[in-house]
């Protein structure tokens, strides 16, 4: 199997109700892949299914024999109370050697901080972190749950054009869901749309263009967009093509509701 992870016939059940069904999904080695959708649409749940922590209703999720996985769950928090550094932080819930600890912070863009308490970070610190966590066993895939919360949008800017060196310095794929559109949507080589079921998925720019996309986030985020493209040419001198990963331009399906 070349996908990391796939999912056949997804379906999904959350108490009594099937929040998620029918998902065809996977992901290839160094794709990176944004999973979009309003409120309640099911994005948690199915990032929370293809880690193995929810169980299928129908369908499948395969993941690659002996996957090297990091996962930045939704939202969470630390007792405020609690006195832990960040280095510390990195030791749970196994020890890692001080190399590798020092390895994943310098990544994460969060080399400063080991010696802090978690409890006085800011909420981009915080995120950068959590950041550093999910890459202390050199993962294949990282899946970041709404990696972004609360940061202002420069502060997202940096964390995506992050994302997307980490990925090509190491090579690994980017799960990721987010509600920042604008700066998310060009800087992932496949977006897809989630309202229960997958409404549309493809190409940033293609998705952008999608009735149901249309329909459940309207139409003005074209000159955002733009705007975050010439903002990242500078950065990396290439126009955000990614010729070197897949190309799912031809596989674009978007279908009705
Ligand atoms: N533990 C749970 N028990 C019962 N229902 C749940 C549970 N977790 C989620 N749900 C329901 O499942 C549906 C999908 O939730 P999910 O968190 O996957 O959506 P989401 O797209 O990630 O939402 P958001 O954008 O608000 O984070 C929602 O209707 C939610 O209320």
């Amino acid at each position: 199997m070349s996908a990391l992870v796939e999912a056949r016939g997804l379906a999904v059940r959350q108490g009594p109700r099937e929040v998620l069904r029918d998902v065809d999904f996977s992901i290839a080695p160094g794709e990176i892949v944004t999973v979009v959708g309003p409120n309640g649409s099911g994005k948690s749940t199915l990032l929370r299914a293809l880690v193995g922590a929810l169980k299928p209703s129908r369908g499948s999720v395969v993941r690659q024999r002996g996957l090297r996985l990091g996962y930045v769950p939704q939202g969470l928090r630390m007792d405020a109370t609690l006195p832990i550094t960040v280095s510390r932080f990195l030791d749970l819930p196994h020890r890692n050697s001080a190399e590798a600890r020092a390895t994943a912070l310098d990544e994460a863009g969060a080399g400063d901080l080991a010696g802090r308490q978690m409890s006085a970070l800011s909420g981009g610190q915080f995120q950068r972190v959590l950041l550093a966590r999910a890459l202390l066993n050199t993962p294949q895939i990282l899946i970041l749950d709404e990696p972004t919360t609360g940061l202002d949008q420069p502060a997202q800017a940096q964390f995506y054009l992050r994302i997307e060196d980490l990925r090509d310095r190491l090579g690994c794929a980017v799960l990721m869901v987010s509600h920042e559109l604008h700066v998310v949507m060009s800087a992932s080589d496949r977006v897809i749309c989630l309202n229960g079921h997958v409404c549309c998925e493809g190409h940033p720019e293609v998705v952008a263009q999608a009735e149901e996309y249309r329909a459940l986030f309207g139409s003005g985020t074209k000159g955002a967009l733009a705007l975050y493209r010439h903002e990242h040419s500078h950065h990396h001198d290439h126009d955000h093509a990614h010729d070197h990963t897949h190309d799912h331009a031809a596989g674009e399906n978007c279908d009705a509701g």
